[in-house]
């Protein structure tokens, strides 16, 4: 298939003519968040000027074409990810909140002393954070899956650590600092092999790579919006219709509801039974915009575009011997590189080609104890995405270098 047109693309992104004082915007923070394209912000809009009202069951008109918009939303979602459909897919916040959502409907209520729960030293805190909490309250275990020296996850360890004391197994699909991609689907069969469930995170996978949820068998799976040209305040939790249905709700409320006396209720139907109150309605139709827009796209497109710009600053800032560069080859990694200079603290660098126009991360990338293991305070992350270019990468190289002088 013919390669992705960036000039085209990048018309869609009116803040990428951004400028600081005359120097051009080079945003390289999308593992962060990524850009808006025109179209979902005009879907959000077209919501507030032509069909706002609150949702589900309304009887007049609005309330009945933003009812349809909103739940339609979900189908589209299920679709993009390979879900059975929209009774999979309950929309929260953002990832962190879809992980808070199964460790308290599920792990509070289903784990208890000599239960464990199987991460990976990889792990964002959104996982690894409300997985430790709530091993806590519960009396369960955390066990750490170890890396291997390149950043892959050591899947002997793996094996031997997964056992029939397992109840989770919470693992991240593609690591926003290492930019290793897991063998999830493996994992998969591992942990259902001793009757585990897996959740898998997947804010940095679905963005970038084609996801089939029944392919890798996860029996949870979360991801963000805003990290694929959506807007903020709006991600999606997957989970297995019939391990859903047996979870007890998060939130309690209106719309999540049947039936309700004095003495009891009964919940509603999936996925509304874990969506209480008013949702994030323009959100929800803009998360779904931002899915036909990847998809016009090309999810396969973005992936080798992405892919290869990231090879492509992996080669250029090995040019000098002084780069430390966190996980797999150039070849085998999500698109993004962390990175530390010798002598050069990440914040100090990230503040100089911020001087430069060039817009990257610095700090622990939520992943605090995977730089423990790096044996790193911090790291410098660039992360790439369908808009960016080789001329980009250019410019971050030679910010760098910038920076370098000025240290030496
Ligand atoms: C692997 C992974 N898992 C969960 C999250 C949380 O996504 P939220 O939309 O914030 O809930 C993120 C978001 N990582 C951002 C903010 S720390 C980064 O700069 O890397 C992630 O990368």
């Amino acid at each position: 298939s013919a390669p992705l047109d960036v000039s085209a693309r990048r018309e869609e992104f009116p803040i990428l003519d951004r400028e600081f004082d005359g120097t051009p915007l080079v945003y390289l923070d999308n593992a962060a968040t990524s850009q808006t394209p025109k179209r979902v912000v005009e879907s959000i809009t077209d919501y507030y000027y032509e069909y706002n009202a609150n949702v589900h069951r309304g009887i007049h008109n609005l309330s009945q074409e933003a009812s349809i918009a909103y739940e339609e939303a979900h189908d589209t979602v299920a679709d993009f990810i390979g879900a059975a459909g929209r009774e999979e897919i309950v929309f929260t916040k953002n990832t962190t909140e879809a992980m808070n959502l199964v460790a308290y409907a599920w792990g509070l209520n289903e784990l208890g002393p000599g239960d464990e729960v199987v991460l990976t030293e990889m792990e964002h805190h959104a996982s690894l954070v409300t997985w430790q909490q709530i091993a806590k309250k519960t009396g369960a275990e955390c066990r750490y899956i170890p890396i291997t020296d390149d950043g892959r996850l050591d899947m002997d360890a793996a094996r031997e650590l997964i056992t029939d004391d397992t109840k989770m197994v919470s693992v991240v699909h593609a690591s926003n600092t290492l930019g290793t991609v897991n063998p999830v689907a493996t994992l998969a069969d591992i942990a259902h092999d001793h009757d585990s469930y897996i959740f898998v995170d997947g804010a940095q996978s679905a963005p970038h790579m084609a996801v089939d949820v029944q392919d890798i068998d996860c029996d949870f799976f979360a991801f963000s919006a805003h990290k694929m040209c959506g807007p903020t305040g709006i991600g999606a939790l997957y989970g297995k219709e019939e391990i859903l249905d047996a979870m007890e709700p998060y939130l309690y409320g209106g719309d999540m509801i049947l039936k309700v006396t004095f003495e009891d209720t009964d919940f509603n139907e999936l996925p509304w039974k874990f969506e209480a109150g008013t949702p994030s309605i323009s959100e929800g139709i803009a998360f779904a915009e931002a899915v036909e827009y990847i998809e016009d796209v090309g999810i396969d497109r973005i992936h080798d575009h992405s892919t290869d710009l990231a090879a492509y600053a992996y080669e250029r800032l090995s040019e000098h011997d002084d780069v430390e560069i966190y996980g797999p080859g150039p070849d085998e990694r999500s698109p993004l590189v962390a990175f530390n200079i010798d002598g050069l603290h990440a914040h100090d660098l990230a503040s100089i080609v911020n001087d430069y126009g060039v817009a990257i991360r610095a700090g622990d990338h939520c992943t605090q104890p995977l730089h423990d293991v790096l044996g790193a305070s911090a790291s410098a992350r660039a992360s790439f995405y369908l808009y960016n270019t080789r001329e980009e990468v250019d410019a971050l190289v030679e910010a760098v270098d910038e920076a370098r002088q000025i240290f030496a």
